[in-house]
């Protein structure tokens, strides 16, 4: 019977010298859903990832990728998983759709490879050598290789970094259908839209841990406060209006007549400004809830300070 968990890793740590690269980390990932890893330059996502994907072996925890350990069941793991490594990962004198075909032929049931390479836009690079295509054009190639096997689960690390936008919506689009056909998608990634465009689960990592998981929904409820944004004529009184608030809520004015609540926002805090505001004679023009981001959520998890 198959599991309804893709990945399961617990208490993973992995270290180089002194340096836990990842330090404790549990992450559990269900069958057909699209994860996004997100973290910080440095957390620990690639070591992860790779570690998954049998790479490299854990110095202590454990971890199961379709029920079966990376390292010690390699031989039966890799033909069920695809793999799009950040650097690459062929042979540079190999020339592009070659190594495609070759690939696919690796595979018991392969994708068409023509198909392929028309949506990822590779038909003009057939007998191009690897490190003759344009970066973007490789990491295509990358994301081609990793699904021309049809897999079960694909991990896919940073697969639009440097993309042009056309490039990054081909991709985006390639995911989709991947998730359609059943296969569980496991993508790290630096673009927060894409991430909230994307997954069902985002799981943020920072210092070796996961810090924070949830839908990108969830993510940007949890916490705290929201952003409740009006116009009005400037320099209204904050004062009297923070006085029918809830405390802690900040009013400001950033700009002359435009005012910023923060606060948890509920029907009461709405009822609260729009009573002051009716008191006061004002009318808030373009009342409007902002919520958190999902770049919001992960600057504040993380912080705003570069490593
Ligand atoms: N082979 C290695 N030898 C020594 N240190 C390493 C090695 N691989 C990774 N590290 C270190 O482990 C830490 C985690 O690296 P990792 O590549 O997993 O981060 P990441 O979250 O994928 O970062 P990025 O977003 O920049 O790709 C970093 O401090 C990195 O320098």
């Amino acid at each position: 019977m198959q599991t309804q968990t893709a990945v399961e890793v617990t208490g993973l740590v992995k270290r180089y010298g002194a340096k836990a690269a990842v330090d404790g980390l549990d992450l559990t990932i269900a069958r057909g859903s699209i994860t996004a890893v997100l973290g910080p330059n440095g957390a620990g996502k690639t070591t992860t990832i790779e570690t998954c994907e049998g790479y490299r072996r854990p110095d202590a925890g454990t971890v199961r990728v379709l029920g079966l350990d990376p390292v010690a069941d390699a031989a039966r793991l890799r033909p069920r998983i695809g793999v799009m490594l950040q650097a690459g990962g062929v042979y540079a004198g190999a020339r592009a759709v070659e190594m495609l075909r070759h690939t696919a032929k690796l595979y018991a049931e392969p994708l068409e490879v023509d198909p392929l390479v028309e949506r990822l836009g590779l038909g003009s690079c057939g007998r191009t050598p690897y490190r003759r295509l344009s970066g973007g054009q490789q990491q295509r190639l990358g994301l081609a290789m990793a699904v021309v096997g049809r897999p079960e689960l694909v991990f896919l690390d940073e697969p639009t970094a440097g993309l042009d936008p056309q490039a990054r919506r081909a991709t985006w689009e390639l995911v989709r259908e991947l998730h359609r056909d059943g296969v569980t998608v496991v993508v790290t990634t630096h673009h927060m839209d894409e991430a909230e465009q994307l997954a069902d689960t985002v799981a943020i990592v920072d210092r070796g841990r996961v810090i924070a998981r949830g839908t990108p929904a969830e993510l940007c409820r949890s916490g705290a406060e929201s952003t409740l944004r009006f116009d009005g004529p400037p320099g209204l009184d904050l004062d009297s209006l923070r006085g029918v608030l809830p405390d802690g809520a900040s009013v400001t004015e950033p700009s002359p007549g435009t005012y910023r609540i923060e606060a948890p926002v509920d029907p009461g805090l709405l009822a609260a400004v729009t009573a002051w505001c009716a008191a006061a004679g004002v009318m808030p023009d373009g009342l409007a809830v902002q919520r958190r981001s999902l770049e919001d959520v992960f600057l504040d998890l993380t912080g705003r300070e570069l490593r």
